[in-house]
């Protein structure tokens, strides 16, 4: 499809499928974090194992996105939503299935083949349908459809008491099925846009400017100060909101599973509202900057609030709640002002090879820092090694978004100077 699509009625209708496709995606994404506890009681895996299983979506993807964007240009969102949800299904199933640690963790390998590549596609499907005006609402709205989905995960213990109470698989089971919807879902949507695009004239898949190392050179201070920061900023949410944290809750703060599940689940159920306001704030005042380095700090400052005080859960849950909503919303639409639009995808594409890369050694390391020390509800000061990563990476990445503003700052200030240069 492209941007001549005439019938706005169509673009909705494609909006709401692909929300549904990305509320399948995340759910599937955020099925670990909940059967943490029960694969080391159940299965007897380590804490490196659990990691793992989350850090092996990201791995192939420190090669793979770059190839996954570039078939994103060449054969259309639309076809590569509806392949890569395909292969998100077989890996959800291979990991509900597998009698093993190997199987399972094959599982998660495609998945994470599938769903890297399939998160761009349902970017590139926003900028198809929506143009102009609607296209920071609409991206920002399908995030928070996205986060809906990790909410619902989080929460499925609460949700599906039953399943969880019989064991580790039956949660792995309800993710198959809701992975199914989401291959449903991207099947509804090909299928229009198939039809749209037999009817609207436009650029045909393929015609988009395709992937340039050279380009990698040209980016400017700013842009690599945003690719530390959401290496940094991502690898710390990925691996305790999604990995460790509902096990931290349970082991630290002496929480059962579903009250640790259901208070985790809250920063993504505040980030389904609160990702498109804060979107709609920063297109409002363009304060870009301050908003990323003020959403940056809250990061380490919840860690160090859960790690070193006794102060309520939930203080460290609304901080973190509002640093996972302001950071996205801004991040994602400043890559754009910080890169030529021609090269938009490039940027994007290496911004994630770095995240994956980021996510999936915090992943490990995470993992392995708990497993050295023994960390367990026995052991609750077997977390703080943990901890303390997670709080040197993320004032690491706050450091970052001070750097950019900075940056920001000099070349606004050299903007007024220079009246060539853009603001
Ligand atoms: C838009 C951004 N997505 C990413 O950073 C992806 N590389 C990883 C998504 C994994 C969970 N669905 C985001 O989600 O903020």
């Amino acid at each position: 499809m492209n941007t001549s699509v005439q019938n706005r009625g169509v673009a909705w209708v494609v909006f709401v499928l692909v929300c549904i496709a990305l509320y399948g995606n995340s759910y599937v994404y955020d099925s670990i974090g909940p059967i943490a506890d029960l694969l080391q009681q159940q299965r007897g895996f380590s804490d490196t194992q659990i990691g793992m299983l989350n850090a092996i979506y990201n791995l192939p993807n420190i090669v793979l996105i770059l190839i996954g964007g570039v078939l994103c240009d060449r054969f259309g969102a639309a076809r590569m939503t509806l392949y890569t949800a395909a292969v998100c299904l077989a890996g959800a199933a291979l990991t509900a299935f597998s009698p093993n640690f190997a199987g399972m963790a094959t599982g998660r390998l495609l998945y994470g083949i599938g769903a890297e590549t399939f998160n761009i596609a349902t970017l590139a499907a926003m900028t198809d349908y929506f143009t102009g005006g609607s296209i920071a609402f609409a991206m920002g709205l399908s995030l928070g459809i996205g986060r809906l989905g990790s909410y619902s995960a989080d929460m499925s213990p609460t949700w599906f008491q039953h399943a969880y109470s019989v064991g580790w698989q039956p949660p792995l089971v309800i993710a198959t099925v809701i992975a199914a919807t989401s291959l449903a879902a991207s099947l509804a949507y090909w299928l229009i846009d198939r039809r749209q695009t037999h009817q609207a004239a436009g650029p045909a898949p393929g015609t988009a400017r395709g992937f340039a190392f050279s380009d990698l050179l040209r980016f400017g201070p700013a842009y690599w100060y945003l690719v530390i920061l959401c290496v940094l900023w991502y690898a710390v949410i990925f691996a305790f909101r999604s990995t460790f944290s509902i096990k931290y809750f349970q082991h630290v703060h002496g929480l059962d599973l579903a009250a640790a599940g259901e208070i985790n689940s809250y920063v993504f159920f505040a980030a389904i509202f609160a990702t498109p306001l804060f979107g709609w704030i920063c297109d409002r005042t363009g304060r870009y900057a301050p908003m990323l380095a003020f959403g940056a700090l809250l990061l380490p400052i919840s860690i160090a609030v859960m790690s070193l005080t006794h102060w309520s859960l939930w203080i460290g849950t609304v901080l973190i709640g509002i640093s996972y909503s302001m950071v996205p919303a801004v991040m994602w639409p400043l890559s754009a002002k910080l890169v030529p639009a021609a090269r938009f995808g490039t940027a994007i594409g290496l911004m994630w090879v770095i995240q994956n890369g980021g996510v999936a050694a915090a992943n490990l390391v995470a993992g392995w820092l708990n497993d050295r020390v023994g960390a367990s509800a026995l052991n609750p000061a077997g977390y703080d090694p943990m901890m303390l990563f997670f709080g040197i990476c993320s004032t690491l990445g706050f450091g970052c978004a001070m750097m950019l503003w900075l940056t920001a700052g000099r070349r606004r200030h050299e903007a007024a100077t220079h009246a060539s240069l853009p603001a």
